[in-house]
């Protein structure tokens, strides 16, 4: 077969080491793939010479050139980057992508329009960087019904966690490292306040239930309010925060959320730490399983986004129509179970509030939370500081449906013996 003809759009973190990659492992990947695998354009803000290469500042260019057999996108962002890939599609060229705000926002029409044209789109970089998910999810488990999924993904988040927890870094100070190293996403808010991992969460729950790509009905919470007393805390009560997708079929639709959560500390997804990530996958038949590895940085993606090139070379030779679905299911069964409203979920609670140091305070919490159906499972009320006549009382209650604890945090709030917010983590046994 003749070689395959790569353009790459975007020399940034990812782009770059697909090209170390791809140029280095060049002898390896084409035994793999049946053929060799040549990056014959890229796309790139600046030019620099690269022997046999065509180097463009227009990306488009590398849509439009008749000799590109698949166009790697790696630009981020959602505006440019959709018109580069529908270019692309157009053109009759396969995509290959790691942007997940891309496929999570614009995925359905992306596909589509790739059906049209018989073209493919893969995106197993978008997910949990190195870590294969996506092929595990739609290939590895396709005899399953999967019954839910939990996610460490974000590396950025994870890594902050940890520095936090390990060392007492401030928040602020660890986001930069990350992004000197190339986790972070170009506006690093969408790590920090869960808005990357709810795209990759969206991903995840088409593949694992079948249904359409909804990241408008995702919860997204970050971590920003974590403190450093709620991770001592949690390590207390024998827990773990962890910043989690969760996406569990239930018997009223899909919950689809993100928030950081309290996992026992004996659980192996628990002490996943710095930029490591890992998803736990619950299949009927298969039981528990769970995929770990880098999620972020510049070979750990080139892996996946190399794996995707080899695997779009392979059904260069195949019939379209033996190509593996988009989302794991055919475009025509996808389902349209609803997405389940936050308000609705039922789950377990961490809470922190500040108590005033006074007898009764305690039982009058409890009966706010008996009152709403709702048990203290753990209690522990620490010592006032020096001259502090308010102090920290935290409390794991039973499991409860979200809104029942919302109203009761209201009502808690509202006690002259209780100041400022009450914080809340809910807590998720995975078990
Ligand atoms: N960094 C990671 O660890 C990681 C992991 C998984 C997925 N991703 C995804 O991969 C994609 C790229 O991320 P990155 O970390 O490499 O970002 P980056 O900012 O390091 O690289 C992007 C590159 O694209 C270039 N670019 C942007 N618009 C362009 C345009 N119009 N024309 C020419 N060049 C243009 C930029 O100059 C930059 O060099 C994003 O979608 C990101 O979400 C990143
Ligand atoms: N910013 C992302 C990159 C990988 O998708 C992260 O930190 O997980
Ligand atoms: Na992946």
């Amino acid at each position: 077969m003749n070689p395959v003809k790569v353009g790459i759009c975007g020399l940034g973190t990812v782009g770059k080491g697909t090209f170390d990659v791809l140029t280095r492992n060049c002898a390896e990947i084409a035994a793999r793939a049946g053929c060799s695998i040549e990056v014959s354009h890229i796309g790139a803000r600046r030019g620099s010479d690269i022997e046999g290469i065509t180097i463009s500042t227009d990306i488009f260019a590398v849509a439009e050139d008749p000799a590109v057999d698949i166009v790697v996108e790696l630009i981020g962002g959602t505006t440019v980057a959709k018109d580069l890939v529908l270019k692309a599609v157009a053109n009759g060229k396969h995509v290959v992508t790691a942007n997940k705000a891309l496929i999570a926002e614009h995925g359905n029409e992306l596909f589509a329009a790739a059906a049209k044209q018989g073209v493919s789109i893969a995106f197993e970089a978008a997910v949990a960087g190195g870590i294969p998910i996506i092929k595990a999810i739609r290939e590895g488990l396709a005899g399953n019904r999967i019954e839910w999924l939990a996610g460490i993904i974000n590396g950025t988040g994870n890594f902050i966690l940890t520095e936090m927890r390990d060392k007492g870094r401030d928040f602020h100070d660890v986001l930069q490292e990350a992004q000197e190293l190339g986790y972070a996403e170009a506006d690093p808010t969408f790590d920090v306040e869960g808005i990357d991992a709810a795209h990759k969460l969206v991903i995840l729950a088409s593949l694992a239930f079948g249904i359409p790509l909804q990241f408008d009905k995702a919860y997204t919470e970050g971590i920003t309010k974590i403190s450093r007393d709620d991770v001592e805390y949690a390590e207390q009560l024998g827990y773990r925060i962890k910043h989690l997708g969760v996406a569990r079929q239930t018997d009223s639709g899909v919950e689809l959320r993100v928030h950081p959560t309290m996992i026992p500390e004996k659980r192996l997804i628990a002490n996943v730490d710095g930029v490591m990530n890992a998803v736990l996958v619950q299949g009927d038949a298969v039981g528990p399983t769970l995929y770990y590895g880098a999620g972020a940085g510049a070979e750990p993606t080139a892996s996946a986004v190399v794996a995707d090139i080899v695997d779009v070379a392979r059904t260069l030779s195949a019939e379209p129509g033996h190509r593996v679905p988009y989302l794991a299911f055919q475009p025509d069964a996808l389902s349209n179970t609803p997405i389940v409203d936050i308000n609705d979920i039922e789950t377990a609670y961490y809470l922190r509030m500040s108590a005033q140091d006074k007898p009764g305070v305690l039982s009058s919490v409890a009966q706010i939370l008996s009152n709403a159906g709702i048990s203290v499972e753990a209690i522990t009320q620490k010592e006032p500081a020096e001259g502090q006549d308010h102090v920290p009382m935290i409390i794991l209650t039973s499991r409860s449906i979200e809104n029942k604890l919302v109203s009761a945090i209201t009502d808690i709030e509202a006690l002259d013996s209780i100041a400022g917010e009450v914080t809340r983590i809910r807590v998720e046994s995975l078990g």
